[in-house]
């Protein structure tokens, strides 16, 4: 390709908007430009990187025996009335009226869509197990989109569905996607780990891990094991079980006692004022979970965790309740609220706040709070169970000898095992060997096609600008004439560039007529792994060799620098 001719508008200034680093470099590098909030389009450079981050995947969900097909992203609402999501998803579900005014979503995901299909066009079981996979814009209405593509309103995802007769042949297709996954974020290059997840709103019944690229922008953080290959999303993390902090036998601890505690509302203000450990603090919330009061208790030294509360409860929406919803349900100020006395309210407790041995929590009074609690013997929880956000320095729960250790990660995939929960709302069935109908179990796995660009280039930068990997890099090589007015200096570098192409490298050629300074900065700025610069040195045959990611540049031989990239890129 001939730069002079590409629409290529690289920046110098930093975009305001930016805040992170492969969002800055997106702008700057020419890959993408703004349309609307959240909503982008892919210049020619960096439509070349989307089109190879889904060269990729396709051949590994191919050679994962997934068959690829396309659908609308214009969904039916009768779809999403029959799952019941049209009612459960708020204003990021995207709806529209087509001119008969009838309703669609612009699609999110596609379980419906695809359940239907197969209820439609499967019905033997010797049709299953069967993949089946898409490539294609999806749309979420973000409340706040940021970050460039990484949270998008509108993203490019390889949605894939696996359909069985059985949980232990959905393990198998399950494992193996899971491998198409590892060979699919290797092959772009990047450090990943897969990370066992939450499996949120998509419900299921089975396992689903997330990949996450490491990096410190990352959205999502994971508890990583010192020891072991433990690792798990914040949302799903847990720690070994500690034996009970010292138990006394209840009857040995005298009985409640109630503290004037004027204004102290926060666990800090607690701890200052009574003098003792956060962690002898029984914190108690309310929430809602689909509109029932619940009150959750943690240690004041840990945080509640919603995902785990949520899934606990079974509930469809959690939310926190506010002051009103607290004062009326308990019957005391927000800050002074407790578990002792309450009547008529499920009363949830962490596994470690019901370990403390006797503790303080408000006494459901204005400016008072009690201490001495004891579970068991003060109040009595409906359940007892892991509610809370592990911490770092927790025991690994898989080894119990490593401990816990925080870093951050970006998602780019998800894979789930979802078990009947949309077949039987659709009705796919397939008639088993006795000719009786059973519902479908079903797998589905997702890699944000467009996110990976931005993960990639979190982790592959340097103040130069982006550096990509070859597998995905728009093109090969850059061959930069230094004087377009110097015969000599074109003849060759014309003469490389179309040897290179004709070898089936991917070769951008900078034909602008720039001073050198500019070419360079621009060429570390777009990030293209191999360089060679055509100079004055060319008459006697030499040019410069660069790696972008090394930085190491030396002068060879114009066959030297050919043999070279050849063998990097005809190599790889
Ligand atoms: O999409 C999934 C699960 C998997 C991920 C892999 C590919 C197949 N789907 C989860 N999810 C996330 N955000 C959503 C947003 C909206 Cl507005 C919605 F209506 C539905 C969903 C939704 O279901
Ligand atoms: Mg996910």
């Amino acid at each position: 390709m001939r730069q002079n001719k590409m629409i290529l508008p690289t920046l110098r200034e930093v975009p305001k908007e930016a805040e992170i680093t492969s969002h800055r470099l997106m702008l700057r590098a020419g890959i993408i430009r703004q349309l609307a909030s959240g909503i982008y389009t892919y210049l020619p450079l960096g439509y070349r990187v989307l089109k190879k981050v889904e060269r990729i995947v396709r051949e590994e969900m191919e050679r994962a025996g997934a068959q690829e097909l396309l659908f609308s992203a214009l969904q039916p609402a009768e779809l999403w009335h029959e799952t019941g999501r049209w009612d459960d998803y708020g204003p990021e579900l995207v709806r529209l009226k087509d001119r008969h005014q009838r309703d669609f979503v612009l699609g999110p995901t596609h379980e419906e869509v695809i359940t239907s299909l197969v209820k439609q066009e499967i019905s033997s079981y010797k049709k299953l197990p069967v993949t089946l996979f898409q490539i294609q814009t999806k749309y979420r209405d973000e409340r706040r989109p940021r970050f460039g593509v990484m949270r998008a309103r509108e993203f490019v995802m390889k949605d894939a569905y696996s359909f069985h007769t059985s949980w232990d042949d959905l393990d198998v297709t399950y494992k193996t996607m899971y491998r198409a996954y590892s060979n699919i974020f290797t092959r772009l290059g990047m450090f990943f780990r897969p990370v066992e997840a939450n499996a949120g709103a998509i419900g299921g019944e089975g396992e689903n891990h997330e990949f996450m690229a490491m990096a410190a922008v990352g959205e999502d953080t994971v508890a990583v094991c010192s020891h072991c290959d433990y690792a798990a999303n914040l949302e799903k993390a847990e720690a070994a079980e500690t034996p009970a902090a010292g138990l006394q036998p209840s009857d040995e601890i005298p009985v409640m006692e109630k503290l004037h505690t004027p204004d102290t509302k926060t666990i800090d203000q607690l701890v200052a004022a009574l003098g003792v450990e956060a962690s002898a603090f029984l914190k108690t919330l309310v929430y809602l979970a689909d509109g029932k009061p619940v009150v959750a208790i943690v240690r004041g030294d840990h945080e509640i965790n919603e995902a785990k509360l949520k899934d606990l409860l079974e509930a469809t929406t959690l939310e926190m309740a506010n002051d009103t919803t607290i004062e009326r349900t308990l019957g005391a100020p927000v800050g002074f609220i407790g578990p002792v006395g309450l009547k008529g309210v499920t009363i949830v407790i962490d596994k470690s706040a019901a370990a403390v041995a006797n503790g303080i929590t408000g006494a459901n009074e204005t400016d008072t709070h009690i201490r001495n609690v004891v579970v068991g013997r003060d109040f009595t929880p409906d359940r007892v169970a892991d509610i809370r956000n592990v911490v770092e320095g927790d025991k690994c729960p898989n080894c119990t000898e490593g401990t816990l250790e925080f870093h951050r990660g970006i998602e780019c995939g998800h894979i789930f095992k979802l078990g009947t929960k949309y077949s039987s709302k659709i009705g796919a069935t397939y008639l088993d060997e006795n000719q009786k109908a059973q519902d479908i179990i079903m797998g589905c796995y997702g890699i944000g096609i467009s996110r990976c660009l931005a993960a990639v280039i979190e982790q592959n930068n340097d103040e130069g600008g982006i550096i990509w990997p070859l597998s995905v890099a728009p093109f090969h090589v850059h061959v930069i004439p230094v004087n377009v007015k110097d015969e000599a200096q074109m003849s060759i570098a014309d003469n490389l560039y179309r040897r290179l192409q004709a070898q089936g490298i991917e070769v951008l050629i900078d034909d602008r007529d720039e001073r050198p300074g500019v070419k360079f900065k621009d060429s570390d700025l777009i990030g293209i792994p191999l360089r060679v610069t055509v100079g004055k040195r060319a008459g006697e045959g030499i040019v410069e060799f660069k790696v972008r990611k090394t930085g190491e540049s030396t002068e060879v031989s114009i066959e030297q620098a050919f043999e070279e990239i050849t063998g990097l890129v005809l190599g790889q």
